[in-house]
């Protein structure tokens, strides 16, 4: 709790100093057009008041792991400082950069561990340029109020892509063929080379992306079969089967969409590469923990699988160069030695379309977050939001209220409201977190400090901010 104290003591230090009188800044705009809505989820045709009770340039931005232009510039026209770095950093250095922001973009390298976080005094909020959150302690962050948002399906479509690619790579051995080109080989077979038609693919993990590929496939003539925990409404001709097991047994090609999880952990080890068919073949883009990757070159070994693409793996450099060595991962040397294996650096949603539009995604609910407390989208706090504002309610405040799930609290909180008039308020919670937005109107500059003060001295807070 004394961390999420500090988190918010600079920016509401800030915050009380400035008086009501201070209109938004010409620095403010409304996050780029593209989704129909202005900050705050108005559409366009009304006008969101842009609440600040702070300077956009105090707001310190920390951008890792080459996030798209796109989305740094729709912080920058903020007026937000905003510090890009193209490469992940390591432990000690993130430790040392990321005590001076309030929010910090990362892709799917940097590992926001307790450790780190317990350092991000004034972190307020974290963006995953990415769909996968798994690098983040997301129950630590909510626990201090820190809200994380990602983009859960702009690059579900460049994966599915990419895998449709990998199915015929491996089927006609275009990765060997491509290579010994290369050196100068011609060697023209079309022994175990085959069409993908009538050939069934097997996904494990029918969600954003293993559904994406289940359409694609199909209209290349192949039958699709699905194992996942849900019971989900199948595809085109595709078939959900009962267990993962069923599908190892039936498929030509297995490929894994499923979110990086302690159940998930080795999903496909020695004895699930057993159960598969012989002369199959093993695609993964999921994360590099849900292959046993040790037992996956012993079946290749052995004949059992005929072809495998790896687009994830256990441990990835920071930055681009010639890390992908046995100091990274013990087997790296054994994996590359492999005939008709694909290996490429976890670029399953690198394309410029999923990039550009991640980019905008994401930055737009980072915005939305820190200039009007709305947390739709985010993964890791409740998702509630207010309609804005208005640029004709002047002495409104919006108060947020970031708390324990105990007992008693919206009592105690509204006490406090109940001096002024309270024109709207919504409240959720997830777990043992709540977060409450009210906005309350006649609101005079003294005010803002006492209703922040109360609300920030009863034990239920985790943080509390007051826009206006
Ligand atoms: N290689 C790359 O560049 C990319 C990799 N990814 C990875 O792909 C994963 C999947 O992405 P989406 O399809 O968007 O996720 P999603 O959340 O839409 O779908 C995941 C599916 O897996 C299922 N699932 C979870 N645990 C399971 C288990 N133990 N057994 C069977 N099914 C299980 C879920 O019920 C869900 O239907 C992400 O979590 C991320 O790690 C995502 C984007 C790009
Ligand atoms: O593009 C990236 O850096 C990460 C892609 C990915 O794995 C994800 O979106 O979860």
């Amino acid at each position: 709790m004394a961390a999420a104290r500090d988190i918010i003591q600079p920016l509401e230090n800030r915050a009380v100093s400035y008086s009501l009188s201070v209109s938004p800044t010409t620095t403010f705009h409304s996050p780029s057009a593209g989704h129909g809505f202005a900050a705050g989820g108005l559409p366009n045709r009304a006008v969101a008041k842009a609440l600040k009770p702070f300077n956009t340039e105090d707001i310190k931005i920390l951008l890792l792991e080459n996030v798209n232009q796109t989305g740094r510039d729709v912080l920058k026209r903020q007026g937000y400082q905003v510090e890009f770095l193209k490469t992940s950093l390591s432990e000690d250095e993130l430790i040392e950069k990321i005590r001076d922001v309030h929010v910090i973009g990362i892709r799917s390298k940097t590992k926001l561990t307790e450790k780190v976080l317990r350092e991000a005094k004034n972190l307020l909020v974290i963006g995953c340029f990415c769909i996968g959150t798994n690098q983040v302690d997301l129950a630590y962050a909510a626990k201090n109020g820190i809200a994380v948002f990602n983009s859960p399906f702009a690059n579900s479509r460049s994966v599915a892509e990419l895998v449709i690619a990998e199915i015929i790579t491996l089927a006609r051995q275009l990765g060997d063929r491509s290579l010994e080109m290369h050196r100068g080989t011609w060697n023209k077979v079309s022994s175990k080379c085959w069409e993908i038609r009538g050939k069934t693919l097997g996904i494990v993990g029918y969600g954003h992306i293993g559904s994406q590929l289940s359409v694609l496939a199909d209209a290349m003539g192949m039958s699709v079969i699905y194992y996942d925990v849900l019971s989900l409404m199948a595809i085109g001709t595709a078939k959900q089967v009962p267990t993962l097991e069923a599908l190892l047994q039936e498929a030509d090609f297995v490929t894994l969409h499923v979110p990086e999880t302690p159940e998930t952990k080795n999903m496909i080890s020695a004895k699930q590469l057993e159960q598969m068919k012989t002369g199959s073949y093993l695609i993964n883009a999921s994360r590099g923990t849900v292959v046993d990757i040790p037992a996956l070159i012993q079946a290749m070994r052995a004949g059992k699988v005929a072809g495998a693409a790896l687009d994830v793996y256990p441990n990835e450099p920071a930055a681009n160069g010639d890390y992908f060595t046995s100091d990274l991962n013990i087997w790296g040397e054994e994996l590359r030695s492999l005939s008709n294996i694909i290996l490429t650096p976890h670029i399953g949603g690198s394309t410029e379309e999923a990039q550009r539009a991640i980019g905008v995604e994401v930055s737009d609910a980072l915005v939305r977050y820190i200039n009007q407390g709305t947390t739709i989208g985010s993964v890791n706090v409740p998702e509630v939001t207010l309609r804005s504002l208005t640029p004709d309610e002047p002495n409104h405040a919006r108060v947020i209220y970031i708390h324990r799930n105990v007992p008693g609290v919206l009592r105690k909180v509204n006490e406090i409201l109940a001096e002024h008039n309270v024109d709207k308020q919504i409240s959720d919670s997830k777990g043992d977190i709540a977060y409450l937005m009210a906005d309350v109107s006649d609101v005079r500059p003294d005010d803002i400090k006492d209703i922040h003060d109360s609300l920030n001295s009863l034990n239920s807070r985790i943080l509390t901010r007051v826009l206006y």
